[in-house]
């Protein structure tokens, strides 16, 4: 029996590596759909039971990891920015207010899914508006949920968190070994 990562995060599987587990990684494609109105911590769970069980389904004798990440601000729920607009956009919200972090994570083996939404406080110092366009000019905040890295150059951003780190990079991993460790 192996374990599967169904994600094409660097940073997931960055993290799994550094805590020392043998995996492999196998993205789920599916698309990333939500209804409109979902409160955030089902939209975060239910997109990573999505690619948990997409994984699972090709791989029914392995155990499947899937998560996902979103940033939520005053309830509303900000995602992957779609161009440099939105991420400034993303960005001049954030500014000087504390925001939450939800990864939604799910586990499969031996066909039950066992599904949890870590949360981390995240507080951003105010952003003069040359810093922000700056930051979306490296690139670096477009595939991450919010328009930020806090792990990369968006530490600069960042006054303080609440919980943990590893959350925000897109895996909490230590309450995700915690699972495993049960389901052994
Ligand atoms: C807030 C924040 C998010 N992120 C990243 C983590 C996730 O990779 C990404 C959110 O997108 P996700 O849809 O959660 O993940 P993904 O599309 O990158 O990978 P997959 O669906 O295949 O698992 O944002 C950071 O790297 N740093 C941060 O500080």
């Amino acid at each position: 029996m192996a374990l599967i990562l169904a994600s094409a995060s660097p940073r997931r599987r960055e993290l799994l590596e550094r805590a020392g587990l043998s995996f492999a990684c196998i993205p789920a494609r599916g698309e990333e759909i939500i209804q409109k109105g979902t409160r955030p911590e089902q939209a975060a769970l239910t997109l990573a039971q999505q690619k948990a069980l997409e994984v699972a389904k090709a791989r029914p004798l392995d155990t499947v990891i899937g998560a996902d990440t979103i940033v939520v601000l005053d309830g509303m729920i900000m995602g992957k920015p779609r161009d440099e607009a939105d991420a400034v956009r993303m960005l001049t919200l954030l500014s000087g207010r504390e925001h939450l972090v939800l990864t939604g994570v799910c586990v499969v083996n031996k066909g039950h899914a066992h599904s949890f939404v870590q949360q981390t406080k995240v507080k951003f110092y105010p952003l003069a508006p040359a810093k922000i366009r700056a930051y979306v000019r490296t690139g670096e905040p477009m595939d991450k949920a919010g328009a930020y890295g806090i792990q990369e150059k968006g530490m600069a951003l960042v006054e303080g968190i609440e919980g943990d780190f590893f959350n925000v990079m897109g895996l909490p991993i230590a309450r995700l070994l915690r699972l495993l460790e049960e389901l052994e």
